[in-house]
């Protein structure tokens, strides 16, 4: 596939977000999907939700996608903890990229600006990793946040294992901002099983841009980043 290089947006562009919450979290073995956990009063999404909409961030459009046997369960939780934020709830799909190709659909109507793709499930993400991602892919057509590791990395061998030089290494995060007409390309080619995140769906036809991300950006996936998550949020609040 050729690369092709992105004029700069305005960074003036509309701004559009598509949430996916539509996974199951079976890693997190709960009685519900992980997004709809309680942190510290809130459900998880709803955490990530409020940080999106915050007015500040200037989304145009916000989608959210959770699984369709879900929708009664957030349509719940939205009047037990009064959400006025709006928000358009579409159907996710077997897989992360199908839910996101799904929320791609949502933002039919609009013409042109730059999307973030976020999991529902990272709640703690700060607005100036959304503001330094979101500018970053009007300038570049395709940005992510990303970490450096902190721990030393070993690649598998055929027998036994290697050391991996972690200074060329990025864990990469979300958001994942993208020209929304970039994402829409990337997303009519056929899904892969390489795909893991937005990155991987536009890589080929974009360079992906890295900005730096936050440790404390962490994603839901067991039981102990509920812990952490919550003693972060505190932290936060000031509480003890
Ligand atoms: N079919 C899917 C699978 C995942 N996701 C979303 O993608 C994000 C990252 O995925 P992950 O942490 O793997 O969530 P789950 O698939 O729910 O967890 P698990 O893999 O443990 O089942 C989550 O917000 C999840 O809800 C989604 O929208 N649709
Ligand atoms: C998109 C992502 O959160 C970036 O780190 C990650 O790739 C999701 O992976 P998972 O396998 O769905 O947990």
């Amino acid at each position: 596939m050729t690369s092709t290089s992105a004029s700069p947006t305005s960074s003036a562009a509309p701004r559009y977000a598509i949430l996916v919450a539509g996974g199951s979290g079976s890693r997190m073995g709960a009685d519900r999907p992980k997004q709809f956990l309680n942190l510290l009063g809130a459900p998880v999404l709803l955490h990530t939700l409020r940080r999106f909409m915050d007015p500040a961030v200037g989304i145009a459009q916000c989608v959210v996608v959770l699984p369709a046997e879900q929708f009664s369960t957030w349509e719940q939780l939205c009047q037990d903890h009064q959400v006025t934020i709006p928000h358009q709830v579409v159907a996710g799909g077997e897989t992360r990229w199908a839910s996101v190709r799904n929320g791609l659909a949502a933002l039919k109507p609009y013409p042109a600006g730059i999307v973030a793709v976020h999991d529902g499930v990272r709640p703690l993400v700060s607005a100036a990793v959304l503001e330094q991602t979101f500018a970053a892919a009007a300038q570049h057509g395709a940005a992510v946040a990303a970490v450096a590791p902190k721990d030393s990395v070993r690649g598998l061998a055929q027998q036994g294992s290697y050391a991996m030089d972690r200074s060329r290494l990025r864990l990469v995060q979300t958001p994942q901002c993208f020209e929304l007409n970039l994402l829409r390309r990337a997303y009519q080619l056929p899904e892969l099983p390489t795909f893991t995140d937005d990155a991987s769906v536009v890589e080929d036809l974009q360079p992906i841009y890295m900005v730096p991300g936050d440790y404390r950006n962490l994603k839901i996936t067991t039981p102990e980043d509920l812990i952490v998550a919550e003693a972060l949020l505190r932290a936060e609040q000031g509480q003890a």
